[in-house]
């Protein structure tokens, strides 16, 4: 049985999904305990839900929060399907899978969740990671750029019928024009001006990325990792009033 947060009555109008990635569960639910469920969705991604599990997500959402269960399924098309399916009894908002594990993975993903009708979450699929540049993926056998290449997995998850894709916001004017409007895009790699890049390399700012046209912006490290991360996250919010 899925958990309702009052989001679904009062939709939530923030782009931001915060990328929860702490090794200290105290430590996020200290940052989740300062902010406000109507000012950001939280992703949780590999680390979180390995250390703490489904009672993680359960504890965020009886906090009021939507969140995105980041898992990045990739597989054979049966357990992919499965491992979506699991992420709907959750009442997870989001959830999503790797579009490089094909067509037939992305159709068994999404028919796994016509039982759950109106409360199935979204699902998305990630074209290329932000971590990579052209280089890494001549390293991977890729010889088409990161933007040529986002844009045919682009189109193979809408031809597969899922809600959008995680690109990075460097494609988000060419992806909307190709794939329509309404196709979702979720972007990774926003940088507020000044914080590092880290790991990330097709990164853009706040009010780029809004001006680009994405749907949600996701934020980790420029929040998490700040000294005061609630104050550091309203000033974003701020810059894209
Ligand atoms: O292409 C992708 C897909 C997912 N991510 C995830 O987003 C956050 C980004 O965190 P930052 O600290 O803002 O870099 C992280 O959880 C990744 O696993 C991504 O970065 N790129």
């Amino acid at each position: 049985m899925s958990i309702s947060t009052p989001s679904q009555a009062n939709a939530i109008t923030s782009p931001i999904l915060v990328a929860l990635d702490y090794a200290d569960k105290n430590a996020a639910l200290a940052f989740v305990d300062n902010i406000d469920p109507r000012d950001c969705r939280l992703k949780v991604g590999k680390e979180m839900f390995t250390l703490f599990g489904p009672q993680f997500v359960r504890e965020l959402q009886q906090r009021q929060f939507e969140v995105f269960l980041d898992l990045k399924f990739h597989d054979i098309p049966n357990t992919a399907a499965h491992a979506v399916a699991a992420a709907a009894e959750l009442g997870v908002w989001m959830v999503n899978v790797h579009a490089s594990g094909g067509a037939r993975m992305m159709t068994a993903a999404r028919e796994a969740l016509l039982p759950f009708g109106k409360d199935a979450p979204l699902l998305i699929a990630v074209t290329v990671l932000t971590s990579m540049e052209a280089e890494d993926l001549r390293g991977i056998g890729i010889e088409l750029s990161p933007a040529d290449y986002a844009e045919r997995l682009a189109r193979l998850t809408k031809e597969c019928g899922l809600d959008g894709v995680v690109c990075s916001a460097h494609e988000a004017t060419r992806l909307k024009a190709s794939c329509g409007q309404a196709f979702k895009l979720v972007t990774p790699g926003i940088r507020p001006a000044g914080s590092s890049a880290g790991d990330q390399r097709r990164i853009m700012t706040p009010v780029e990325a809004a001006q680009a046209g994405v749907d949600y912006m996701v934020i980790g490290r420029p929040i998490t990792q700040s000294p005061e991360p609630a104050e550091t996250l309203r000033e974003i919010l701020k810059s894209l009033a």
